[in-house]
């Protein structure tokens, strides 16, 4: 024992306390573990030390060279595509990337009811209304048909869970495309705000300098996101996220065209407007425009009371002509002329810009009378004071929210006009302007350049009136109840029946399905008499309710909104239409008195 303990004593101080003070400090705890060591394996530390440190040194080397290479490859041998959040690729891609079936078996992922929560609406709610559905009966009074109760607990039952998505979490992925394989790489970025709290940037990688297969894999996912939108016509709105981010467009939805024929209006104003929008959209038009240095635009303004169906015939043809329509509000405080231009400049070569109610912006005020040198002072004097301070803090966030709210409107009638027709205006674009007041627009914004055409809606004629209620009480394809799958399967079909299927059944010597397509047949033709008679009876009350209603006096949407109120009991709107009248018109007497 006591040989031991002198061996170890000179083992341990085969270093000079200098030594081992060094050591300890480089290496923290160093004296206690080589104690340690000596004592329990009778090993000393010390004089393995220098194939340690070569070891260690080799090691980081290693490391540095690993690194260094990858750099190296990364710069020349990988190509790379980088994906902002403010970007709407970002959405493609997340999209697409929580619809991969490889996305079910990554062990790190981010969970979420939506692929994207922070600059555009992805319209899962719209998803998860439609999934499922077909398995859903709707509520009728038939033998087999669910009650309103049971098929809205069912409904409620159903829309307790969403589907939930799935996108990478942080950090890198490999996956495959079209046999490649691919690197995604999700970065969060740290200069996000209260109001941004998961700023990030997306890399997308693959090997070799030809960044081909990263291109196909960014257009499949865009192919992917639109698709789903199929017909719909998708709304943009001009608008910030939060105080100190420029105004941007953000997708806000995709919904269902209107009809064109649903917006009653003078039917040759409602061709001339459109094919008005054809003759512009032509390609011959925009060589027309070129060749001769013409600015290719083209400005409707809608105007006539509220109610009257701008909006709507707007909506309508966009729905016609497949093009997305961008929503601006242009009584906005925070809206100056810089974010009006670089707005407009961001919009794609063909579609429509709705500017409502331009009559409640500050562009009323005359050219002469514009406020906008001073507002610009001020905005700039801000800006320098800005830029001293920390952008992202939430006190100055505050702060500028405060100041905005004091600003007088923001948008200029100058400014407005600027990106309307400016020098630096975008082209290709419509530009429909709505207002209740045409009266107190400045002539600048009417001349022909801004308004080519303007299109006066006004209070419902007889045959306005005739037509609103035939469109609401006539039956239309999509107001036929949904039959869930499983029993349009048992019944037999749900297409409609024809003599030729059912011969085509009896041939093939399905007698029993030859009697089921035989009911299905004499209950299609059926419900065509059926169908038949209720629109000859539908235009007789249309008649005698157009005939209560008194001419030019209500808008189209007082009249939808009456009707809405009976809107399955066509006769209970008729003989309720006097008394309706009656209310309406002391409604309105008694709130001009007030206003008097
Ligand atoms: N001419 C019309 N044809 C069919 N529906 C109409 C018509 N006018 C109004 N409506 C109905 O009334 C409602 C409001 O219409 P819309 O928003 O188009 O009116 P607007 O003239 O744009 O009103 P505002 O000036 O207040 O913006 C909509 O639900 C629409 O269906």
């Amino acid at each position: 024992m006591a040989e031991n303990i002198s061996t170890t004593s000179s083992a341990t101080n085969s270093f000079s306390s200098t030594d081992t003070a060094i050591l300890d400090t480089l290496i923290p705890g160093y004296s206690l573990i080589s104690r340690f060591v000596v004592s329990r394996f009778d090993i000393d530390i010390a004089s393995y030390l220098q194939y340690v440190i070569l070891l260690a040194t080799f090691g980081a080397s290693f490391q540095y060279l690993i690194w260094y290479t990858m750099n190296v490859l990364e710069r020349y041998f990988v190509s790379t595509a980088e994906i902002r959040l403010d970007d709407e690729i970002f959405n493609y891609f997340m999209y697409w990337m929580s619809r991969q079936p490889h996305m079910s078996k990554t062990n790190r992922f981010v969970a979420g009811v939506k692929t994207n929560g922070y600059w555009s609406d992805d319209d899962s709610d719209d998803e998860d209304d439609e999934k499922g559905m077909d398995e859903l009966d709707e509520p009728g009074s038939g033998e087999n048909e669910p009650t309103f109760d049971e098929y809205w607990a069912k409904l409620m039952g159903r829309d307790k869970y969403r589907t939930l998505r799935y996108t990478p979490a942080e950090g890198r992925h490999f996956f495959w495309f079209r046999g490649r394989p691919l690197m995604l790489e999700r970065q969060q970025q740290h200069q996000s705000t209260r109001y941004v709290l998961n700023n990030e940037t997306l890399f997308i990688s693959c090997l070799g300098r030809n960044p081909t297969i990263i291109k196909e894999l960014l257009n499949e996912a865009q192919q992917s996101y639109v698709e789903r939108d199929g017909n719909r016509t998708v709304i943009y709105r001009g608008q910030r996220l939060y105080a100190s981010r420029p105004f941007a467009w953000y997708r806000c939805m995709a919904r269902s065209p209107r009809p064109l024929s649903t917006v009653v209006l003078d039917q040759t104003q409602k061709d001339e407007f459109i094919s008005d929008i054809k003759e512009y959209l032509h390609p011959r038009t925009r060589r027309w425009y070129s060749n001769r240095g013409i600015p290719y635009r083209r400005g409707y303004l809608l105007h006539g009371p509220p109610g009257t169906g701008k909006t709507s015939l707007c909506f309508a043809a966009a729905g016609l002509l497949g093009l997305k329509l961008f929503l601006l509000n242009l009584d906005s405080k925070a809206l100056d002329e810089d974010n009006l231009s670089s707005l407009f400049s961001d919009l794609p070569r063909r579609c429509i810009v709705l500017l409502e109610d331009v009559d409640t912006a500050g562009v009323t005020h005359s050219r002469g009378t514009d406020s906008s040198d001073k507002i610009k002072e001020e905005d700039s004097a801000e800006q320098a004071k800005e830029a001293g301070g920390d952008s992202n803090n939430p006190e100055n966030e505050k702060e500028k929210e405060k100041k905005e709210e004091a600003k007088p409107n923001g948008i200029t009638l100058s400014a407005l006009l600027n990106v309307i027709d400016g020098v630096a205006a975008s082209e290709g674009r419509i530009l429909v302007m709505t207002t209740n007041h045409p009266e107190k627009l400045d002539a600048a914004l009417l001349r022909p350049g801004r308004v080519d055409m303007s299109i006066q809606f006004g209070h419902t004629t007889q045959a306005d009136i005739k037509e609103l209620f035939t469109s609401i009480y006539t039956t239309m394809e999509g107001d036929l109840p949904r039959v869930a799958a499983s029993r349009r399967l048992t019944n037999g079909t749900h297409k409609s029946v024809t003599n030729g299927s059912i011969h085509h059944a009896y041939t093939n010597g399905q007698a029993e399905n030859k009697e089921k397509l035989q009911q299905q047949f004499e209950k299609d033709q059926e419900t065509k008499i059926r169908l038949q008679e209720l629109r000859v009876r539908i235009s007789r009350l249309a008649l005698e309710f157009a005939s209560i209603v008194p001419n030019n006096e209500f808008t189209a949407a007082e009249i939808q909104g009456y009707l809405l109120n009976h809107k399955n009991a066509p006769e209970a709107a008729i003989s309720g239409a006097e008394v309706w009248v009656q209310g309406i018109r002391e409604k309105k007497r008694a709130q001009s008195n007030l206003i008097a």
